[in-house]
């Protein structure tokens, strides 16, 4: 079965809910301009907390093809934890996808790979798909261990999940030296890492789910790097910072088929 191509915007703490539903709308107009098959390239916004009820509404109300998706989720199921978002509370308004592990999560609140893997499962448990993300710093770059340390990540997240749980979600390699920089990764770089992720998936469970994970690439995506990168046999899609907080910029990534490599 190929993998379907899944184009995330990450609009971080960016847009309010006025904001977000107005790209929204503008987006789908985009889209629908374009006669964009959703099913073959799936769309999906991640908004802040406080904005996803207003997006939904409008999702559900116009029958939008656009998927939700949340920032972030709490590691905890329910109960006395200020401040947190539980998976049972995104599920049930409509969210689909939840980002885990975002680098920025990593560096600015102290999330480690213990973290990243109870909110993965419990995302799991609460019924969402996690976009489970991993990236190096510039250092590790430099010291060529960006492979191994991308890899370790993505095995400390998915352990105790079964193989059929990991064939249903999501990775997504951001290097961190790439995101909010304007400095992308060279398609070959997306793909060599992507491809030992997914090689990593088969190693620590099965082929077959090895081959249905999708692979996401972020960081510095942009209407003119897109193609390119889309073109990388184990790239499955882009989660998107920057550019997805525009409507044009966003749709025409969404649409990389049209545009040369
Ligand atoms: O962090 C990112 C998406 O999660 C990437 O951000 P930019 O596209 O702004 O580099």
């Amino acid at each position: 079965m190929p993998r379907t191509p899944l184009i995330a915007g990450n609009w971080k703490m960016v847009l309010d809910h006025q904001q977000g539903t107005l790209l929204v709308q503008k987006l789908d107009w985009t889209l629908k301009d374009a006669r964009h098959d959703y099913s073959a390239v799936e769309v999906a916004v991640l908004p802040s907390h406080p904005s996803l009820r207003t997006v939904q509404t409008l999702i559900e109300g116009d029958k939008l093809s656009i998927r939700l998706g949340a920032q972030d989720v709490s590691a905890h199921e329910a109960g006395a934890y200020t401040g947190e978002v539980s998976a049972a509370q995104l599920a049930k308004l409509g969210v689909t996808y939840v980002a885990v592990g975002h680098s920025e999560r990593r560096q600015h609140h102290g999330e480690d790979d213990a973290v990243v893997r109870a909110k993965t499962a419990r995302a799991l448990a609460g019924g969402l798909v996690p976009i489970v993300c991993v990236g190096e710093p510039l250092e590790v770059r430099k010291a060529e261990q960006h492979v191994e340390h991308t890899v370790g990540q993505v095995t400390q997240a998915l352990t105790g999940l079964s193989a059929e749980q990991v064939a249903g979600l999501v990775l997504a390699y951001e290097p961190v030296w790439a995101i909010g920089t304007g400095e992308v990764a060279t398609p070959q770089d997306a793909q060599e890492v992507c491809a030992a992720l997914r090689s990593a998936v088969a190693e620590q469970f099965d082929q077959a789910s090895a081959d249905a994970v999708r692979v996401l690439y972020g960081g510095s995506v942009k209407p003119a790097n897109i193609a390119s990168i889309m073109q990388q046999p184990d790239v499955d899609g882009a989660l998107v910072g920057g550019a997805s907080t525009d409507a044009g910029d966003f749709a025409a990534i969404v649409r990389f088929r049209d545009h040369p490599a």
